[in-house]
Protein backbone atom coordinates (compact mmCIF):
# COMPACT_ATOMS: atom_id res chain seq x y z
CA UNK A 1 0.00 0.00 0.00
CA UNK A 2 1.46 3.31 -0.83
CA UNK A 3 1.60 6.67 0.82
CA UNK A 4 -2.27 8.32 0.62
CA UNK A 5 -5.47 6.62 1.79
CA UNK A 6 -6.27 2.79 3.10
CA UNK A 7 -9.77 1.94 2.30
CA UNK A 8 -11.68 -1.38 3.99
CA UNK A 9 -13.40 -3.12 1.04
CA UNK A 10 -14.94 -6.37 2.40
CA UNK A 11 -17.53 -9.21 1.48
CA UNK A 12 -19.55 -8.73 4.94
CA UNK A 13 -19.99 -4.65 3.38
CA UNK A 14 -20.90 -4.42 0.31
CA UNK A 15 -21.03 -1.14 -1.73
CA UNK A 16 -19.84 0.66 1.23
CA UNK A 17 -15.99 1.55 2.80
CA UNK A 18 -14.08 3.50 5.32
CA UNK A 19 -11.07 5.05 4.81
CA UNK A 20 -8.00 6.50 6.48
CA UNK A 21 -5.61 8.58 5.35
CA UNK A 22 -2.11 6.65 5.75
CA UNK A 23 1.00 8.37 6.78
CA UNK A 24 3.38 6.15 6.53
CA UNK A 25 3.13 2.12 5.88
CA UNK A 26 4.94 0.53 9.27
CA UNK A 27 5.14 -3.28 8.41
CA UNK A 28 3.78 -5.85 5.07
CA UNK A 29 3.44 -9.25 5.92
CA UNK A 30 1.92 -12.61 4.81
CA UNK A 31 1.36 -14.97 7.81
CA UNK A 32 0.45 -18.98 7.05
CA UNK A 33 -3.01 -17.70 7.69
CA UNK A 34 -3.58 -14.20 6.39
CA UNK A 35 -2.01 -10.98 4.82
CA UNK A 36 -0.54 -8.22 8.16
CA UNK A 37 -0.58 -4.52 7.91
CA UNK A 38 0.34 -1.96 9.92
CA UNK A 39 0.81 1.18 9.23
CA UNK A 40 0.79 5.14 10.69
CA UNK A 41 -2.36 7.07 10.12
CA UNK A 42 -3.20 10.63 10.45
CA UNK A 43 -6.16 10.69 12.60
CA UNK A 44 -6.18 7.21 13.85
CA UNK A 45 -2.64 6.20 15.80
CA UNK A 46 -1.24 3.37 14.23
CA UNK A 47 -3.60 0.97 12.36
CA UNK A 48 -3.44 -3.06 12.54
CA UNK A 49 -5.00 -4.74 9.49
CA UNK A 50 -5.47 -8.17 8.83
CA UNK A 51 -6.58 -9.25 4.84
CA UNK A 52 -7.65 -6.19 4.41
CA UNK A 53 -9.92 -5.42 7.40
CA UNK A 54 -9.32 -3.01 10.07
CA UNK A 55 -8.64 -5.10 13.60
CA UNK A 56 -7.79 -2.18 15.63
CA UNK A 57 -6.78 2.10 15.73
CA UNK A 58 -4.88 3.74 18.36
CA UNK A 59 -7.69 6.11 19.09
CA UNK A 60 -10.41 3.67 19.17
CA UNK A 61 -9.57 0.22 20.19
CA UNK A 62 -10.77 0.80 23.78
CA UNK A 63 -14.32 1.24 22.68
CA UNK A 64 -14.21 -2.60 21.77
CA UNK A 65 -11.82 -3.79 24.44
CA UNK A 66 -13.39 -2.72 27.20
CA UNK A 67 -16.87 -3.32 26.39
CA UNK A 68 -15.98 -7.00 25.20
CA UNK A 69 -14.32 -7.31 28.58
CA UNK A 70 -16.32 -5.88 30.98
CA UNK A 71 -19.61 -6.66 29.83
CA UNK A 72 -18.36 -10.23 29.99
CA UNK A 73 -16.28 -10.24 33.53
CA UNK A 74 -19.05 -7.66 34.92
CA UNK A 75 -21.81 -10.47 34.28
CA UNK A 76 -19.96 -13.26 36.24
CA UNK A 77 -20.57 -12.91 40.00
CA UNK A 78 -17.21 -14.43 40.56
CA UNK A 79 -14.96 -15.06 37.30
CA UNK A 80 -11.79 -16.59 38.22
CA UNK A 81 -10.77 -18.77 35.20
CA UNK A 82 -10.93 -16.66 31.99
CA UNK A 83 -10.44 -18.20 27.94
CA UNK A 84 -9.69 -15.66 24.93
CA UNK A 85 -9.86 -17.76 21.80
CA UNK A 86 -8.19 -14.93 18.99
CA UNK A 87 -7.46 -11.09 20.07
CA UNK A 88 -3.93 -11.86 19.63
CA UNK A 89 -3.56 -7.98 19.50
CA UNK A 90 -3.67 -8.21 23.49
CA UNK A 91 -6.60 -5.63 23.79
CA UNK A 92 -8.56 -7.52 25.10
CA UNK A 93 -5.89 -9.29 27.74
CA UNK A 94 -5.27 -5.46 28.99
CA UNK A 95 -9.11 -5.11 30.11
CA UNK A 96 -9.35 -8.43 31.49
CA UNK A 97 -6.42 -7.67 33.61
CA UNK A 98 -8.23 -5.10 35.39
CA UNK A 99 -9.91 -7.55 36.97
CA UNK A 100 -8.12 -8.31 40.24
CA UNK A 101 -10.77 -11.62 40.92
CA UNK A 102 -9.61 -12.96 37.91
CA UNK A 103 -6.84 -15.91 38.46
CA UNK A 104 -6.12 -17.05 35.38
CA UNK A 105 -6.12 -15.58 31.91
CA UNK A 106 -5.48 -18.08 28.99
CA UNK A 107 -5.37 -17.10 25.55
CA UNK A 108 -5.54 -19.48 22.34
CA UNK A 109 -3.86 -17.12 19.14
CA UNK A 110 -3.20 -18.88 15.87
CA UNK A 111 -0.73 -16.36 14.33
CA UNK A 112 2.60 -15.31 15.21
CA UNK A 113 2.61 -12.79 13.14
CA UNK A 114 -0.56 -10.83 14.32
CA UNK A 115 1.30 -10.76 18.38
CA UNK A 116 4.84 -9.75 16.83
CA UNK A 117 3.31 -6.80 14.73
CA UNK A 118 0.69 -5.66 18.04
CA UNK A 119 3.91 -5.75 20.29
CA UNK A 120 6.17 -3.39 17.88
CA UNK A 121 3.24 -1.19 16.69
CA UNK A 122 0.56 -1.20 18.77
CA UNK A 123 1.85 -1.56 22.37
CA UNK A 124 -1.02 0.06 24.29
CA UNK A 125 -2.83 -3.58 23.55
CA UNK A 126 0.08 -5.86 23.39
CA UNK A 127 1.06 -4.82 27.16
CA UNK A 128 -1.89 -7.13 27.69
CA UNK A 129 0.63 -10.09 27.87
CA UNK A 130 2.63 -8.94 29.88
CA UNK A 131 0.21 -9.71 32.96
CA UNK A 132 1.40 -12.96 35.13
CA UNK A 133 -1.76 -14.09 34.94
CA UNK A 134 -1.47 -14.60 31.49
CA UNK A 135 -0.52 -18.13 29.51
CA UNK A 136 -0.27 -18.06 25.87
CA UNK A 137 -1.40 -21.26 23.65
CA UNK A 138 -0.40 -21.09 20.09
CA UNK A 139 -2.89 -22.69 17.45
CA UNK A 140 -6.58 -23.24 16.85
CA UNK A 141 -9.09 -22.05 19.01
CA UNK A 142 -11.57 -24.98 17.94
CA UNK A 143 -9.04 -28.03 18.68
CA UNK A 144 -7.99 -26.08 21.48
CA UNK A 145 -12.01 -25.91 23.22
CA UNK A 146 -12.57 -29.45 22.02
CA UNK A 147 -10.46 -30.74 25.03
CA UNK A 148 -11.67 -28.32 27.70
CA UNK A 149 -14.50 -29.29 29.54
CA UNK A 150 -16.06 -27.72 32.49
CA UNK A 151 -12.87 -25.36 32.87
CA UNK A 152 -13.30 -22.07 32.26
CA UNK A 153 -15.91 -19.06 34.14
CA UNK A 154 -15.76 -16.99 31.04
CA UNK A 155 -14.65 -17.42 27.61
CA UNK A 156 -14.34 -14.35 25.24
CA UNK A 157 -14.07 -15.02 21.31
CA UNK A 158 -12.30 -11.86 19.90
CA UNK A 159 -12.60 -13.53 16.23
CA UNK A 160 -12.20 -11.75 13.08
CA UNK A 161 -15.48 -11.68 10.63
CA UNK A 162 -17.17 -14.69 9.13
CA UNK A 163 -15.59 -14.37 5.59
CA UNK A 164 -16.54 -16.99 3.07
CA UNK A 165 -13.67 -19.73 3.44
CA UNK A 166 -12.07 -17.44 6.10
CA UNK A 167 -10.45 -18.90 9.20
CA UNK A 168 -13.56 -17.73 11.27
CA UNK A 169 -15.91 -19.01 9.45
CA UNK A 170 -16.55 -21.99 11.68
CA UNK A 171 -16.45 -19.62 14.75
CA UNK A 172 -20.26 -18.50 13.72
CA UNK A 173 -21.42 -21.91 13.89
CA UNK A 174 -23.50 -24.10 16.35
CA UNK A 175 -21.02 -26.75 16.96
CA UNK A 176 -18.35 -24.31 18.14
CA UNK A 177 -21.48 -22.70 20.39
CA UNK A 178 -21.66 -26.38 21.89
CA UNK A 179 -18.05 -27.08 22.36
CA UNK A 180 -18.46 -23.18 24.08
CA UNK A 181 -20.78 -24.24 26.71
CA UNK A 182 -18.94 -27.41 27.37
CA UNK A 183 -16.22 -25.74 28.55
CA UNK A 184 -17.84 -23.61 31.11
CA UNK A 185 -17.94 -24.36 34.42
CA UNK A 186 -21.69 -24.03 36.11
CA UNK A 187 -22.48 -20.58 35.65
CA UNK A 188 -20.54 -19.93 33.14
CA UNK A 189 -20.41 -17.51 30.21
CA UNK A 190 -19.39 -16.41 27.14
CA UNK A 191 -18.76 -13.26 25.21
CA UNK A 192 -18.48 -13.74 21.20
CA UNK A 193 -17.79 -11.09 18.40
CA UNK A 194 -21.12 -10.31 16.80
CA UNK A 195 -21.14 -7.74 14.19
CA UNK A 196 -22.91 -4.88 13.10
CA UNK A 197 -26.84 -4.44 13.37
CA UNK A 198 -26.64 -2.13 10.69
CA UNK A 199 -26.01 -5.14 7.81
CA UNK A 200 -25.70 -7.92 9.92
CA UNK A 201 -28.72 -8.87 10.90
CA UNK A 202 -29.32 -12.28 9.40
CA UNK A 203 -25.87 -13.26 11.15
CA UNK A 204 -27.03 -12.31 14.76
CA UNK A 205 -30.09 -13.74 14.02
CA UNK A 206 -28.83 -17.09 13.29
CA UNK A 207 -26.51 -16.86 15.82
CA UNK A 208 -29.50 -16.26 18.40
CA UNK A 209 -31.52 -18.71 17.64
CA UNK A 210 -29.02 -22.25 17.92
CA UNK A 211 -27.83 -20.38 20.83
CA UNK A 212 -30.87 -20.14 22.57
CA UNK A 213 -30.68 -24.34 22.29
CA UNK A 214 -27.80 -24.22 24.48
CA UNK A 215 -28.03 -21.58 26.77
CA UNK A 216 -30.38 -19.93 29.25
CA UNK A 217 -29.59 -16.68 28.49
CA UNK A 218 -28.84 -15.30 24.69
CA UNK A 219 -28.59 -11.12 24.87
CA UNK A 220 -27.11 -8.92 22.18
CA UNK A 221 -25.53 -5.87 23.18
CA UNK A 222 -23.26 -2.93 20.75
CA UNK A 223 -20.49 -0.33 21.03
CA UNK A 224 -19.82 2.58 18.83
CA UNK A 225 -16.16 2.37 17.50
CA UNK A 226 -15.47 4.69 14.24
CA UNK A 227 -13.04 2.43 12.91
CA UNK A 228 -15.43 -0.38 12.27
CA UNK A 229 -18.23 -0.78 9.95
CA UNK A 230 -20.74 1.36 10.43
CA UNK A 231 -19.23 2.86 13.63
CA UNK A 232 -20.53 -0.03 15.59
CA UNK A 233 -20.22 -3.71 16.44
CA UNK A 234 -21.83 -5.80 18.59
CA UNK A 235 -21.62 -8.98 21.04
CA UNK A 236 -23.33 -11.88 21.45
CA UNK A 237 -23.52 -12.86 25.11
CA UNK A 238 -24.88 -16.59 26.15
CA UNK A 239 -24.92 -17.27 29.51
CA UNK A 240 -25.58 -20.50 31.78
CA UNK A 241 -26.60 -18.53 34.79
CA UNK A 242 -28.31 -15.19 34.68
CA UNK A 243 -28.87 -12.61 32.18
CA UNK A 244 -26.16 -9.90 31.64
CA UNK A 245 -28.06 -7.47 31.20
CA UNK A 246 -27.23 -5.96 34.57
CA UNK A 247 -23.73 -5.83 35.71
CA UNK A 248 -23.49 -8.38 38.67
CA UNK A 249 -20.19 -7.15 39.45
CA UNK A 250 -18.76 -3.11 39.36
CA UNK A 251 -15.44 -1.84 38.22
CA UNK A 252 -13.61 1.58 39.16
CA UNK A 253 -14.33 3.21 36.35
CA UNK A 254 -11.09 5.48 36.54
CA UNK A 255 -9.70 2.66 34.97
CA UNK A 256 -11.77 2.84 31.83
CA UNK A 257 -12.24 5.34 28.99
CA UNK A 258 -15.72 3.62 27.47
CA UNK A 259 -17.23 1.26 30.06
CA UNK A 260 -19.41 2.14 32.91
CA UNK A 261 -22.35 0.58 34.83
CA UNK A 262 -24.73 2.99 32.73
CA UNK A 263 -23.13 2.18 29.71
CA UNK A 264 -23.48 -1.92 30.32
CA UNK A 265 -27.26 -1.40 30.72
CA UNK A 266 -27.86 0.75 27.65
CA UNK A 267 -25.92 -1.18 25.11
CA UNK A 268 -28.60 -4.33 25.86
CA UNK A 269 -31.40 -1.19 24.34
CA UNK A 270 -31.52 -1.79 20.78
CA UNK A 271 -33.93 -0.14 18.14
CA UNK A 272 -37.03 -1.84 17.28
CA UNK A 273 -36.14 -3.00 13.61
CA UNK A 274 -33.22 -5.16 15.45
CA UNK A 275 -35.23 -6.35 18.05
CA UNK A 276 -37.40 -7.82 15.91
CA UNK A 277 -35.47 -9.37 13.54
CA UNK A 278 -33.11 -10.78 16.08
CA UNK A 279 -34.79 -11.48 18.49
CA UNK A 280 -38.13 -12.45 16.39
CA UNK A 281 -40.07 -11.15 18.91
N1 LIG B 1 -8.87 -7.38 19.13
C1 LIG B 1 -9.47 -6.87 17.93
C2 LIG B 1 -9.97 -7.97 17.07
C3 LIG B 1 -10.78 -7.42 15.94
N2 LIG B 1 -12.10 -7.91 15.89
C4 LIG B 1 -12.79 -7.75 14.63
C5 LIG B 1 -11.97 -7.08 13.58
C6 LIG B 1 -12.73 -6.95 12.28
C7 LIG B 1 -14.02 -6.18 12.47
N3 LIG B 1 -14.73 -6.06 11.21
C8 LIG B 1 -14.84 -6.84 13.53
C9 LIG B 1 -14.08 -7.00 14.82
Amino acid sequence: MKKGWFSEFGQLWPGQTFSLECEEVLFQGKSPYQEVLAFRSKTYGNVLVLDGVIQATDRDEFAYQEMFAHLALCSHPDPKKVLVIGGGDGGILREIAKHQCVEEITICEIDQMVIDTAKKFLPEMAKGFDDPRVTLFMGDGCAYLEQKKNEYDVIIVDSSDPVDGGPAETLYAAPFYRHLKEALRPGGLVCTQAECQWIHLNIIAELIRFSRNLFSHVEYAYTTIPSYPCGQIGFLLASTGDSCKTPKRTIDESLNKYYNEEIHNASFVLPSFVRRAIYKD
